[in-house]
């Protein structure tokens, strides 16, 4: 229903590309989170696909027909785009029931489909309060209802839940997402919390750089990450760089990169018995007590340090680490 073609944006005349060759499609009533680090071109994607700029090159169709392309700008108001963004938006001089008949003043039951919208997101009977009167996350559930009212094809979330403190952020999270199932409705879901993309989307699609480096299903992206970039955004993940090889006397093919999961590494609090293919000793700086686990920072005789959880407590000031080569990822590069 999605497709987004070879889609290319710059802001400096091409010296850089925010956004670089872009390719992907989604299928109606799929939800697909946009993740990457800060600066990787998330919200130029979405500004693009919402026909907030236009692209250099590429193309973008929603449901088969061209909405941005060289030639071709279909104005933002009439693309069937629903928008939330982190700053809630609505009107303050606005009630909330205005703010959702906002954008469908030209449906005939108008009236009935904002009603609609209200309920859906667990609001009724706030229909005649003004924005200043609601708290942040009801604030942004009549954003949410705001941008379902005229039934789009797509809807957009650009970090909705960032201005949240972390408990409501989660609570208001699921609340918004059961909403969001029960309309069927597509969605692109761009945030920088990878446990937000893990908790409700269907796909990942993962920007660095301004490329999209995977878009795959979450549990692939933590076993089989494309590059070290991917690896690192789901989970503590340690470079085996060449000091790290020669600690742990564990050779690897110099054309790859390659990582290992910090919960992979493994700890011997004593010397003896230890089931592990690569082993080093490792001075232990700091215990950091966790109530069910404890966190010890290690300095390797090469001078790296490193972060490694255990449940043992019988911990010395130096220990045996180890980790086995089932547990290495490989990657096709040598970029750290
Ligand atoms: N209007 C603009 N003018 C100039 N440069 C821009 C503009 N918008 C974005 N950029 C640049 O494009 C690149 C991608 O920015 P973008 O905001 O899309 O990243 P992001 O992944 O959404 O980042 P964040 O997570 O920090 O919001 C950055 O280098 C940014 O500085």
């Amino acid at each position: 229903m999605l497709t987004i073609d070879a889609l290319s944006k710059s802001f400096d005349k091409g010296k850089n590309y925010a956004l670089d060759n872009v390719t992907f499609n989604l299928k109606a009533g799929d939800v697909c989170a946009i993740v990457g680090e800060s600066g990787s071109g998330k919200t130029t994607l979405v500004r693009l696909i919402a026909g907030l700029e236009r692209p250099d090159n590429g193309s973008i169709l929603l449901d088969d027909k061209v909405i941005a392309s060289v030639n071709k700008f279909v104005q933002p108001e009439k693309r069937k785009i629903g928008l939330v963004f982190q700053e809630y938006a609505l009107f303050p001089h606005l009630t909330i029931f205005d703010n959702i008949l906002y954008g469908i003043s030209k449906l005939k039951n108008k009236k009935v489909r904002a009603q609609d919208m209200l309920d859906l997101v667990g609001l009724s009977g706030m229909e005649k309060r003004y924005p200043h009167q609601l708290s942040g996350g009801q604030q942004q559930r009549v954003a949410l209802a705001r941008a379902l009212a005229p039934e789009p094809s797509l809807l957009i979330l650009d970090e909705p839940f960032s201005n949240l403190d972390a408990m409501l952020r989660t609570q208001l999270r699921n609340e918004v997402f059961e909403i969001i199932k029960k309309t069927e409705v597509t969605v692109l879901f761009v945030t920088h919390d990878t446990q937000d993309a893990l908790s409700v989307a269907d796909e990942i699609l993962i920007l660095q750089k301004g490329k999209v480096v995977q878009k795959d299903a979450a549990a692939n992206l933590y076993v089989k990450p494309n590059n070290l970039y991917v690896a690192s955004l789901f989970g503590s993940t340690i470079h085996i760089n060449k000091n790290i090889q020669n600690a742990f006397q564990c050779p690897l093919k110099e054309t790859c990169c390659h990582a290992i999961r910090n919960e992979k590494i493994k700890v011997n609090p004593s010397s003896n018995n230890f089931d592990c293919e690569y082993i080093t000793t490792a001075e232990v700086i700091k215990k950091i007590e966790l109530g069910d686990s404890v966190q010890l920072l290690l300095k390797l005789e090469s001078g790296e340090q490193l972060t490694v959880m255990t449940q043992a407590t019988n911990i010395e000031d130096v220990i045996h680490i180890g980790f086995n080569s089932k547990d290495i990822l490989e990657f096709n590069e040598d970029a750290v």
